[in-house]
């Protein structure tokens, strides 16, 4: 028995990543059954966002829609600090699960159909089948940070974590930043997929 969900919890990853050794703390979110406003503070809690959908799902693309709305609108206007103030938080659309192809019922075309409406990066993986492919998504989140210029000194402001955000288990990361970029608290998401 567990006192929490697993839906619930806040990954560790240490990444090198274009030469640096880069820190994420990863929210996953408990998808459709989160009550909305734990979601809108986790929400503003994050920097960067991977709105993942299953590509068999397509409620789940539904509901990507609407988190992709919901994170403009809660950190739209020029509230955000640094050099790329003003600018919207860099969100990535991710399709996953595309090794299922016989159970597909979001055509890959729907997905960059929605990425280009949106002028967001898509990246459609499977976490079951490539590790890289999900580390990815993350480096294409750095990366827009710092295109954003959340990296120069004193640009980048880390939010105040909340009552909420304390109460989340966190999972440690490895002590040393791997070169290979793997991780303990990585491997721990494919943990979860059964072979
Ligand atoms: N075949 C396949 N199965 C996957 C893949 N990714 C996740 N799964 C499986 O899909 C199920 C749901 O995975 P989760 O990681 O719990 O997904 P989630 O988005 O957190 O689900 P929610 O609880 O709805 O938030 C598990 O049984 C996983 O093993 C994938 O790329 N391919």
């Amino acid at each position: 028995m567990s006192f929490f969900s697993v839906e619930e919890m806040i990954y560790r990853h240490v990444a090198v990543m274009d030469g640096d050794t880069v820190h994420f703390e990863i929210l996953d979110t408990a998808g459709q059954e989160e009550d909305s406003l734990r979601l809108e503070e986790k929400i503003r809690w994050g920097d960067a966002f991977a709105v993942v959908y299953s590509v068999t799902d397509r409620c789940s693309f539904d509901e990507a829609v609407r988190l992709c709305f919901l994170v403009h609108h809660l950190h739209g206007g020029p509230k955000r600090g640094g050099a790329g103030g003003g600018e919207q938080p860099p969100i990535v659309i991710v399709a996953n699960k595309k090794d299922l192809q016989y159970d597909r019922m979001v055509p890959t075309a729907e997905g960059e159909g929605l990425a280009t409406a949106l002028k967001l990066p898509f990246h459609e993986i499977s976490t079951r089948d490539s590790y890289e492919e999900a580390v990815a998504v993350f480096g294409a989140l750095y990366r827009e940070l710092g295109r954003q210029g959340h990296f120069s000194p004193g640009s980048f402001k880390r939010r105040t974590p909340s009552k909420l955000l304390e109460k989340i288990p966190r999972m440690p990361a490895s002590s040393a930043a791997a070169p290979a970029g793997r991780s303990l608290s990585f491997n721990s998401f494919r943990d979860y997929i059964p072979e």
